[in-house]
């Protein structure tokens, strides 16, 4: 373990000090774009003001034979257009450590374009050890380069061994902007019998206890609960954020709005969008509903220092839903900053 004072170090002589605190963004859904797809690439430009983050997709769904054409697609893709301009976040996801493309993954993008690039994701982290590979590595492209913002590293949580060492990994590097569940690669390390990208399974449900020959009720459970639950409390004891993943059935927008929902109640950020439809649902679970916010806002007004007890409408307020008010009503703000329909619904001052 480092000592504390060297934590905030730079890795390399000329790379920029990494940031002490995260920067404020709204990040709802982070956008997945196939670089390598100039179809849905010519479509960037327009979707740029209409996500939170715009996400060039290098890894798995790109064809071992489109590699290439990924990593040059998503470097057109930065170069044409201003993004920080509308406020949206730059990612790319590279290949895995272990592949044969991440070297050349980081090392075009962190030359071509790394002083436009907010995150880069990495998948099947392990470990803190493939944080502190891609930490030093950042560190020695920045520098030579010449790029004057630290390069954030985004962590996806999709092996068991990941999911054993995640408080590790989520205090690996001040260069840690977060994580996401991968519940498609998690689900195959863990050896579970689905073919699903995320969301429940009919057959994972409990039974109601037999009561002589009435039909015994049952009801689906969420397969997900535990891990987002042990992803959430590593990312914020660090005071970095946690994220739901994807889910793969388009068709499924109830669903999909479901698993959105539960991850956002239990503390994640946002979600990946994967598809143009899943950017509404995102917007709309990942900005709270407008009578939590002005419940809360009436929290925070009755408390005004967040200390004692108070009753609203029966019920009783203290310190604690003091801190969970101030949760939604700053959420809110964020949200209102960027979204002037909800600023008007929220009406904070
Ligand atoms: C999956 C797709 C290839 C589907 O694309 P397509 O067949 O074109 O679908 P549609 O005809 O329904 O599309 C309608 C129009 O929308 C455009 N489109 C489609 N997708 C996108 C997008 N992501 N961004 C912007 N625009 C998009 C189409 O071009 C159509 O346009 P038009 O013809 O003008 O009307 C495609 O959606 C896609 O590639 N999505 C991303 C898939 C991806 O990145 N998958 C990997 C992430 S999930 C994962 O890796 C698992 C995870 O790691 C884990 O382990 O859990
Ligand atoms: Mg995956």
């Amino acid at each position: 373990m480092k000592l504390p004072r060297r934590f905030f170090q730079p890795l390399a002589t000329g790379a920029p000090a990494p940031f002490r605190e995260l920067p404020v963004r709204l990040e709802r859904m982070i956008h997945f774009v196939p670089p390598h797809n100039d179809k849905v690439r010519a479509r960037v430009p327009e979707l740029a003001g209409t996500v939170d983050v715009v996400l060039g997709n290098l890894e798995d769904a790109v064809p071992a034979d489109q590699k290439e054409a990924a990593r040059k697609g998503f470097v057109a893709m930065a170069q044409a257009t201003d993004f920080a301009a509308t406020g949206t976040g730059l990612w790319t996801r590279i290949n895995a450590l272990n592949s044969p493309w991440i070297l050349d993954d980081l090392f075009t993008i962190v030359a071509e374009v790394g002083d436009k690039l907010d995150v880069v994701m990495v998948p099947k982290v392990e470990g803190p050890w493939d944080i502190h590979y891609i930490d030093q590595l950042l560190a020695q492209l920045e520098a030579r380069h010449g790029v004057t913002k630290p390069i954030l590293v985004h962590a996806i949580l999709e092996t068991a061994e990941g999911v054993a060492n995640v408080d590790a990994i989520a205090s690996a590097s001040p260069r840690m902007h977060g994580m996401s569940l991968g519940p498609a690669d998690l689900a195959a390390s863990r050896g579970m019998k689905t073919t699903r990208v995320g969301g429940g399974h009919p057959d994972y449900r409990v039974i109601a206890d037999p009561a002589g020959d009435a039909p015994r009720a049952s009801a689906q459970q969420d397969l997900w609960h535990y891990t987002i639950a042990k992803m959430v409390d590593a990312c914020m004891a660090n005071g970095i954020k946690a994220f739901y993943g994807p889910f793969g059935d388009f068709s499924d927008g109830a669903a999909c709005e479901a698993q959105f929902r539960n991850a956002f109640l239990m503390g994640c950020a946002g979600a990946w969008t994967l598809h143009p439809s899943q950017v509404a649902i995102a917007k709309r679970v990942f900005a709270p509903d407008p009578a939590e916010v002005a419940f809360a806002a009436r929290i925070v007004e009755a408390m005004p220092d967040g200390t004692g007890a108070v009753m609203l409408d029966g019920k009783m307020q203290d310190d604690a839903t003091w801190k969970q008010a101030k949760v939604i009503v700053d959420l809110a703000k964020l949200v209102a900053a960027k979204d002037p329909e909800l600023a008007a619904v929220y009406k904070l001052g």
